[in-house]
């Protein structure tokens, strides 16, 4: 790992751990992603590794056709290196991908709602959301449907499973992830309240996202 990759696998594995204290993530649920940009290789987790348990060992290096560099460590990346290669190749402004476990936006998406946005920053950083059904983790299917939603949004609901959220860096695809979480649970509190539509004013979209 040349010295720009490792500083952003350091910052990553920072985000790995307050994910984890969030809640976001249990056990070795989840898995994060970075490049330096414009590279055509990822730094990605390895399988089965815990959140806040990161280190520089426990991340792959996977070029964007796919292929393990193995003169790092013998790291084996992520079930879902396909989803991140797929990501990577579908947005080239993209360079950091960060999928978690959140349980209220995956409670509410497999019971047929959708996420709301409710306060500036829900609709400043996570604008619109994406879905998928479920596929199995690490399938062809999640990878290449995720990476179809990832062309038109930056945060996405993979069906029974989790979320992957992307951003042009580390802080804004964390961000993204936060605030999707925040704004789901804020629309499952809303439900309960019995109010099925209120949302951020439709009003003040565009200025927000023209400013
Ligand atoms: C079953 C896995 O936990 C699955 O949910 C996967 O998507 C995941 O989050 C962690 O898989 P890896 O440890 O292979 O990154």
């Amino acid at each position: 790992m040349n010295d720009q990759l490792l500083k952003l696998v350091s910052e990553l594995s920072r985000i790995g751990q307050d994910a984890v204290q969030k809640g976001l993530a249990l056990a070795s649920g989840g898995n994060l992603s970075v490049r330096v940009p414009g590279a055509d290789e990822f730094a990605v987790t390895g399988a089965g590794t815990f959140l806040d348990r990161l280190t520089v060992d426990t991340y792959a290096v996977v070029d964007l056709e796919g292929n393990v560099s193995d003169d790092e460590s013998s790291t084996r990346p992520s079930s879902e290196w396909k989803l991140h290669q797929r990501t990577y190749q579908a947005r080239p402004d993209v360079n950091c991908i960060i999928h978690l476990h959140p349980q209220y936006a995956v409670l509410l998406d497999a019971l047929g709602h959708r996420v709301r946005l409710f306060t500036l920053d829900h609709a400043f950083y996570v604008k619109s959301i994406g879905r998928t059904d479920f596929y199995p983790n690490g399938s062809e299917e999640l990878a290449d449907t995720a990476a179809t939603q990832a062309a038109s949004h930056n945060c996405i609901i993979m069906g029974h499973h989790g979320s992957s959220a992307i951003g042009p860096d580390i802080e804004m695809a964390y961000r993204r992830a936060v605030n999707m979480e925040q704004a789901a649970e804020a629309t499952y509190r809303a439900l309960l309240l019995g109010d099925t539509d209120s949302e951020f004013p439709r009003a003040h979209w565009e200025e927000l996202h023209h400013a």
